[in-house]
């Protein structure tokens, strides 16, 4: 079986050194090159923390796609470097494989149209962690009978977005089966600018940036007498890794963009 050629931008950060690993330790993937802001023309096996995995490091990310011509990109930088990453992939044939967040529903149309025009696939994943998935699918279902419902996302302190990719798309996911509506009282004053958080669509999403946190999600319905809460806690950042193997392997089979990950697992 030939291997698929991956590229992974951001190595050193906290997510691009899981995937580092991922693409090194996974037979039918070949990690070809990395993007990073510095060490450009080093080797990241001369990296802490890397020592043993021999991959190219390129500042220049047209440069990289030039020389080393890959199958795939993992994005896993900061929202403005993600978003450029994805269009420059597609514009060199590469298939990106985001799991960068920061994108509005503009980028996502833009890239969209980009990825159908070269007819190449792309998937941009707010969440690859399976738990996460089904949080928002359970959340899905449960929309169609409890139509009040607020989100909660916690994260460690240095995320740079707010609110969550995972928050958005969960709230975009119930927003397709519940009619839009206010909730709360009709005449409630915020006396604190902020406390009843941000909204998509009428439905109320808080931010919680904390140390020691990793990546959590409450989705909280409330019905006459009764309330269910549907959780999802990354304790740890491997818990994406799976997300983004099958990512990786679906992407090549694909000639249009995916958004969410909930589109690729049955
Ligand atoms: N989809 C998911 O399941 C998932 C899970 C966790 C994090 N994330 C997202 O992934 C992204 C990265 O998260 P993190 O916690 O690893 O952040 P991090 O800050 O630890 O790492 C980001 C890395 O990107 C690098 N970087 C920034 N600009 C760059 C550029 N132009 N070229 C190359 N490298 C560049 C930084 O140097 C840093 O090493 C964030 O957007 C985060 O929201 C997504
Ligand atoms: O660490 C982060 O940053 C994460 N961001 C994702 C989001 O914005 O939804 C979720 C996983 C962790």
């Amino acid at each position: 079986m030939q291997k698929i050629k991956v590229v992974v931008a951001g190595p050193r950060g906290r997510m691009g050194r899981e995937a580092v690993s991922l693409v090194h330790h996974t037979d039918h993937f070949e990690l070809v090159a990395v993007i990073d802001r510095i060490n450009d023309g080093g080797n990241l096996a001369n990296i802490d923390g890397f020592a043993g995995i021999e991959a190219p490091i390129f500042t220049d990310i047209e440069r990289c796609f030039q020389e080393v011509k890959p199958d795939v990109l993992i994005d896993l930088t900061t929202p403005e470097a993600g978003k450029k990453h994805t269009e420059i992939a597609l514009q060199y044939g590469v298939r990106p494989v985001v799991g960068t967040t920061g994108f509005t529903e503009e980028d996502l149309e833009r890239l969209t149209k980009l990825a159908e025009e070269k007819g190449l696939g792309a998937i941009i994943a707010p969440n690859f962690a399976v738990g996460a998935i089904l949080m928002m699918k359970f959340a899905q279902m449960a929309a169609k009978y409890f139509t009040d419902v607020e989100i909660i996302e916690l994260h460690h302190d240095q995320k740079l977005d707010a609110p969550s990719g995972t928050a958005v798309k969960t709230a975009q996911l119930i927003s397709m089966v519940r009619p839009t509506k206010k909730q709360g009282h009709p005449n409630e004053k915020e006396t604190l600018e902020g406390a009843r958080g941000a909204t998509y669509d009428g439905i109320p999403i808080h931010s919680v940036r904390l140390p020691g946190l990793i990546a959590h999600q409450e989705v909280i319905f409330g019905g006459h007498g009764q309330a269910l809460t549907i959780r999802h806690d990354s304790f740890h950042r491997a818990s994406f890794m799976s997300g983004v193997k099958l990512s990786v392997e679906t992407v090549m089979n694909l000639h249009t963009l995916v958004y969410g990950l909930e589109h690729i697992i049955e």
